[in-house]
C-alpha cells in the first residue's frame, strides 16, 4: 500500500472534518480531545472511492478468505456497499432492529449455514460494534474470523476482538494519524501529545471482561462451528488420520508444542547445531536443504539423528511443482535424496494430482507425508478461493499420502488434515519482499491452524533459544485459549 496515498487520504478527511480536535463525547460517555466522524464522509464521493479501495487493498495484502461482507451500520454501510459492487462481492445487510412485520430477520441478503463473513467499520474505539454485529451474524449461523477497519483509535478493541476470536485489521492507526497531521503542520506537537496521552490512559480492554451481550463468547462458540474442539491427542488417536500425522500430534501434545522452526540457513553446521539446541522446543524442524552450501549425506545422518534423539519430525520445504515422473526423480534422487531422510515434504497442486502420485510413489512405501500448498503466506499470492478448494479436494482424494496443508488458516473441517502455516512473528506486518506476518494467536486460535512455521522470528532474535521458548509458549497458550483451557 503506497504510504503517500494514505497520507494524502488523512489530509483530506481532515479537510472534510471527519477528523476534529476538541472535546467530544464517545458511545461509552467518554471525553475525548479528537473525534473521528466519518458519516459526513457520504457527502465526498471521491474520498468514499478512495476508502473503499484502501479497504479493499487491505483485504488482498492479507489474502483474506470469506464468502460475504457485512459493512457495520450505518457508515461503514455504503462503503461496504462501494466495495461489493466494485469487486462483485456478496454482501449482507445487518439489521439494528428487527421489523415488526414480513420476516423480521436481523441479516438482510442470501447466505449459507457456515458461510464466513468480513465485516467492514469505519471507526474502533473498544470494538464493541464490531462484536454486536458478528454476534448477530454467529447467531444466524455465519462465521467471522476477519475484521477491516479504516480508522482504529488503538484503544483496545484489537485486542478485544481477538480475544473473540476474530482479527481486525486497521487500514490507518491513531498514532499514523497523528503523524501525518503533524508533519503537515495541521496540529501542534501539544495537541498530538495530549491525544496520545488521552489514547494511552484509556485503553478499553480489559482481558478477562466479558464483551458484548452474550454469555458464551463469540470464539467459543466458533470453537465448536469449525470443529475446533479436538485435541491434538484426540485427534492422533482418529481412524483415518495419516500415521505420521497421528506421531505429530502426539509430538505436539507431549512436548506442548506446535512450534516448527524454519532452519533458513546455509552452512550445514548451523543447522545441525540449531536442530541441536531447538530441539526440545519444536514439533518440526523445516529445512531448504538447496540453501546449503555443503550438504553431505553424512549430514541428512546426523539430522536424522538429532530428530530422533529430540522427538521431532523433519519437513524439507522443497515444494515440488512438477508432472508426476519428474517429481518422482526429484524426490528420490539428485544431489539430495530427500526421500531418504525427510519424514514430510510438501507440493503445489498446478500440475494436477499427478504431482501426487509420483510422490507417493517414492514416500509412500517408506511411510513419508505430504502437505499441499493450499494458501501463501506472500502478498498477492494467487493460492485463494476456487484453487484453495480445489487443493483440498486433491487431498481428500489422496489422504494415504497427504497427511495437511500449508495455508494462512483452517480451510477444512476434516480433523486428521493437519493446517501448518508460515508467515508467522509475534508482531504482524511484513519483509520487503512480500512476506506477511500474523501472530501466534491469529494464527493459532482466531485462524484455527495448528502448527505455527518460524524462521526469522527466531533465526534473526540475539538469543534463538530463548526466542524458540517464547514462539513455543506463544503457539502453545494460543492453542489451550482455543480450546478453552484458560477459562475464556
Ligand atoms: O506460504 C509460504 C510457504 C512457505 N514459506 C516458508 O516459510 C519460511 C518463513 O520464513 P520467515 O523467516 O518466518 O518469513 C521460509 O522458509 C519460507 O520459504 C513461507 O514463508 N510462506
Amino acid at each position: 500500500m503506497e504510504s503517500a496515498s494514505i497520507d494524502t487520504l488523512i489530509l483530506k478527511l481532515h479537510d472534510v472534518n471527519a477528523v476534529k480536535f476538541g472535546e467530544y463525547r464517545l458511545k461509552s460517555g467518554l471525553m475525548t480531545p479528537i473525534y473521528i466522524d466519518l458519516r459526513v464522509v457520504v457527502s465526498y464521493p471521491a474520498i468514499m472511492n478512495q476508502v473503499s479501495n484502501f479497504i479493499y487493498q487491505r483485504v488482498l495484502e492479507k489474502g483474506l478468505q470469506f464468502d460475504l461482507v457485512c459493512g457495520v451500520p450505518y457508515t461503514a454501510l455504503p462503503l461496504a456497499t462501494i466495495i461489493c459492487s466494485t469487486h462483485g462481492l456478496p454482501m449482507l445487510i445487518r439489521r439494528k432492529e428487527a421489523k415488526d412485520y414480513g420476516t423480521k430477520r436481523m441479516v438482510e441478503g442470501s447466505f449459507h449455514e457456515g458461510d464466513t463473513c468480513l465485516i467492514i467499520e469505519d471507526t474502533v474505539t473498544s470494538g464493541s460494534s464490531i462484536m454486536e454485529t458478528a454476534e448477530v451474524l454467529c447467531k444466524e449461523g455465519l462465521k467471522v474470523t476477519d475484521a477491516i477497519v479504516l480508522m482504529d483509535r488503538e484503544q483496545g478493541g484489537v485486542e478485544m476482538l481477538a480475544s473473540q476470536g476474530i482479527v481486525l485489521h486497521p487500514v490507518i492507526s491513531m498514532s499514523k494519524l497523528l503523524n501525518v497531521l503533524l508533519a503537515a503542520g495541521r496540529i501542534d506537537t501539544q495537541t498530538a501529545q495530549s491525544v496520545r496521552k488521552f489514547i494511552l490512559a484509556n485503553n478499553t480492554f480489559r482481558p478477562k471482561e466479558k464483551n458484548g451481550n452474550s454469555d458464551v463468547p463469540v470464539h467459543k462458540k466458533q470453537r465448536v462451528e469449525h470443529n475446533l474442539q479436538l485435541s491434538y491427542a484426540d485427534r492422533a488417536e482418529l481412524p483415518n488420520v495419516h500415521p505420521l500425522a497421528s506421531k505429530l500430534l502426539k509430538i505436539m501434545e507431549e512436548k506442548q508444542s506446535n512450534l516448527c522452526v524454519s532452519a533458513d540457513v546455509t552452512s550445514s553446521e548451523e543447522l545441525l547445531q540449531l536442530a541441536d539446541s531447538l530441539g526440545p522446543k519444536i514439533c518440526m524442524l523445516k529445512t531448504h536443504i538447496d540453501i546449503l552450501k555443503d550438504c553431505t549425506v553424512a549430514f541428512t545422518q546426523k539430522l536424522q539423528a538429532l530428530a530422533e534423539k529430540h522427538n521431532f519430525l523433519i519437513f524439507e520445504d522443497r515444494k515440488f511443482a512438477d508432472i508426476g515422473n519428474t517429481v518422482k526423480n526429484q524426490y528420490e534422487g539428485g544431489l539430495y535424496q530427500i526421500s531418504s531422510w525427510s519424514h514430510i515434504v510438501n507440493a503445489h497442486a498446478v500440475p494436477g494430482p499427478g504431482v501426487v502420485k509420483g510422490l507417493s510413489a517414492v514416500g509412500k512405501p517408506l511411510g513419508r507425508g505430504c502437505l499441499l500448498i493450499a494458501q501463501m503466506s506472500s502478498q498477492g499470492s494467487l493460492a485463494t478461493g476456487e484453487y484453495t478448494n480445489a487443493v483440498v479436494k486433491m487431498a481428500e482424494e489422496h489422504s494415504d499420502f497427504v497427511l495437511g496443508f500449508i495455508c494462512g488458516s483452517k480451510i477444512t473441517k476434516r480433523p486428521e488434515f493437519i493446517h501448518m502455516t508460515p508467515g508467522v512473528q509475534m508482531q504482524t506486518g511484513g519483509d520487503a519482499l512480500g512476506q506477511q506476518y500474523a501472530t501466534p494467536e491469529e494464527v493459532i486460535c482466531s485462524k484455527g491452524s495448528d502448527v505455527i512455521i518460524v524462521g526469522r522470528g527466531v533465526l534473526e532474535a540475539a538469543d534463538r533459544l530463548k526466542a524458540a521458548e517464547t514462539y513455543r509458549k506463544s503457539g502453545w497458550d494460543a492453542y489451550e485459549k482455543r480450546m478453552g483451557h484458560n477459562g475464556q
